[in-house]
């Protein structure tokens, strides 16, 4: 029997009847016959273990590797979501289901084979995370086990997943959380992030105006899939036509679209593949977070005295926010110079960019965004400064990249941020703005990399970004008094975009 056929217990709750974000029920019901059902969801475990070996062997990005992996597999729908799930909850559940697996099996984890253990940890998430049947969870991964490992590993895995489906996830939870020695070790186990990750963002979170109890919501909204989002660039596209466009295409019945609470120009794509979209296939939409939609719209529409020709974005690959500011710019006869400091991101740009009319776009640049004013003449209205960040904003969309970054990464980030927003600031004229924004909450990266740039200049003040938010958002944004804007997860449904506006008074 596949896993797709199994019971499932009812979906777990918490104390206001939510259901509980880390685990998601998994609607299993095909329309397929038996033996096709089976044969997708052996494919789609095939194809989670190639992304989780891929990831721990080579450094891969599971967001890079999944979608040809997904093809060459020929899966899609149901298939391509359980396999998607499979990957991306395996890897975000990583931290927990170690810690339930080390106490299932005598042996060190670490001593494990690492093909064998990737498929413990595949066997836990099915167990613990996707409701699939414990029979089929078990002996799928056994399956698998004896393909990919031999034999006596296969028998070592069944033994320990018995031990894991021993009891239920809320049981282990327990055992869990009364073993930790202290807080941040229970909220690291449970929420599965790494400590010092959890003790940065709790302190994001109070620093920049919030509840330290809100950590809980926020780890358990980085655990859950992020959904895909897409922008229709203003002046080629609007959100009904784009939603018509989905209709036509991809049939109402797949795929459908809803707008998103803030951004005018984003919605929500609820089923089926955005590729498929003519308009993300032409350059009129793509897919970008909502939250890094709203810093681009806030820059554009902030108050500016005198010219507003001349945007520059400083760091600019994949494109995302280029593609964005550069049809707002074409609306309004402004131009934009991307420049990017990797030459395969730059052309990624160049292909955000395709559909925006050839004059608002003065051109894309590569190099390092220290060094702009070498590259062009400054002067610039506007500047969009993007910087590269540990990206602890973005944990939703990028599964493994929380075990990947280390505390000792967060020094030579931060000073280069200090660098480039430097130099964007160089660049810009008296009066023009700059947008200095992270995709981490990080306050070494966000709050104290602008003030400590403040400091140390008599040319600048803080705009408010705040108002410049909300004077493009469709509905008021919950957010914290002050002028810098902090966006959450579990409060706004986006990454945690960071965004100061920074006005050059001379
Ligand atoms: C957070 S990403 C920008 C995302 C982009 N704005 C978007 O919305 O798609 C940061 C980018 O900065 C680039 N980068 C890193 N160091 C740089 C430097 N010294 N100068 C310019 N760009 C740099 C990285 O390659 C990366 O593409």
């Amino acid at each position: 029997m596949s896993a797709r056929d199994g019971e499932r217990r009812g979906p777990r709750r918490d104390a206001k009847g939510r259901e509980r974000g880390a685990v998601r029920r998994y609607d299993e019901r095909s329309t397929l016959a038996p033996s096709a059902r089976r044969k997708g969801s052996d494919a789609a475990r095939e194809v989670a273990l190639e992304v989780l070996r891929e990831v721990a062997d080579a450094d891969a990005y599971a967001n890079l590797v999944l979608p040809p992996a997904l093809r060459r597999a020929r899966l899609d729908g149901r298939d391509a979501a359980f396999a998607t799930e499979l990957a991306y909850g395996t890897l975000r559940l990583q931290g927990r289901y170690d810690a339930i697996l080390t106490r299932c099996t005598d042996r060190a984890l670490t001593d494990v084979d690492p093909v064998v253990r990737d498929l413990l940890r595949l066997g836990a998430h099915q167990l613990l995370g996707m409701r699939v049947a414990t029979h089929a969870a078990v002996s799928e991964t056994v399956g698998l086990a004896r393909v990919h490992a031999g034999t006596g590993p296969s028998r070592f895995v069944n033994a320990v997943l018995r031990r894991v489906s021993e009891r239920s996830s809320q049981e282990w939870e327990e055992i869990l959380a009364s073993e930790a020695p202290d807080d941040d070790s229970r909220l690291a186990v449970l929420g599965s992030h790494p400590a010092w990750v959890v003790r940065a963002l709790r302190e994001a979170l109070t620093a920049h105006g919030r509840d330290a109890t809100e950590i809980e919501a926020l780890l358990e909204a980085n655990n859950a899939a992020a959904r895909v989002t897409l922008v229709a660039r203003p002046g080629l596209l609007d959100v009904t036509g784009l939603s018509e466009e989905v209709a036509d295409e991809l049939g109402d019945r797949e795929a459908r679209i809803v707008p998103a609470r803030y951004a005018p120009t984003a919605a929500i794509l609820q089923g089926g593949d955005p590729a498929s979209i003519p308009a993300v296939r032409a350059g009129a939409a793509a897919v970008q977070d909502e939250g890094s939609q709203l810093v681009a719209l806030a820059l554009a529409a902030a108050p500016l005295d005198g010219r507003d020709e001349r945007w520059l974005d400083l760091c600019a690959g994949p494109g995302g926010k280029a593609g964005l500011l550069a049809s707002l710019a074409g609306e309004r006869g402004a131009r934009l110079l991307a420049n990017e400091a990797q030459p395969h991101r730059a052309r990624l740009v160049e292909q955000a960019l395709r559909a925006v009319p050839a004059d608002a776009v003065e051109g894309v640049v590569v190099g390092d965004g220290r060094t702009i004013l070498e590259r062009t003449e400054g002067g610039f209205d506007r500047v969009m400064v993007d910087a590269p960040c540990t990206g602890l904003g973005a944990l939703r969309r990028r599964p493994e990249s929380r075990w990947r970054r280390e505390p000792s990464d967060v020094p030579a980030l931060a000073r280069l941020q200090r660098e480039l927003l430097g130099a964007a600031l160089d660049a810009t004229r008296p009066g023009g703005l700059v947008a200095y924004v992270t995709c981490s909450p990080h306050l070494a990266e966000t709050r104290l990399v602008v003030d400590d740039v403040l400091a140390g200049r008599s040319d600048v003040e803080r705009a408010d970004a705040a108002s410049a938010l909300r004077s493009v958002a469709l509905k008021e944004p919950e957010l914290v008094p002050g002028t810098d804007v902090q966006l959450w997860p579990h409060v706004h449904g986006t990454d945690a975009m960071h965004l100061t506006l920074l006005r050059r008074t001379r």
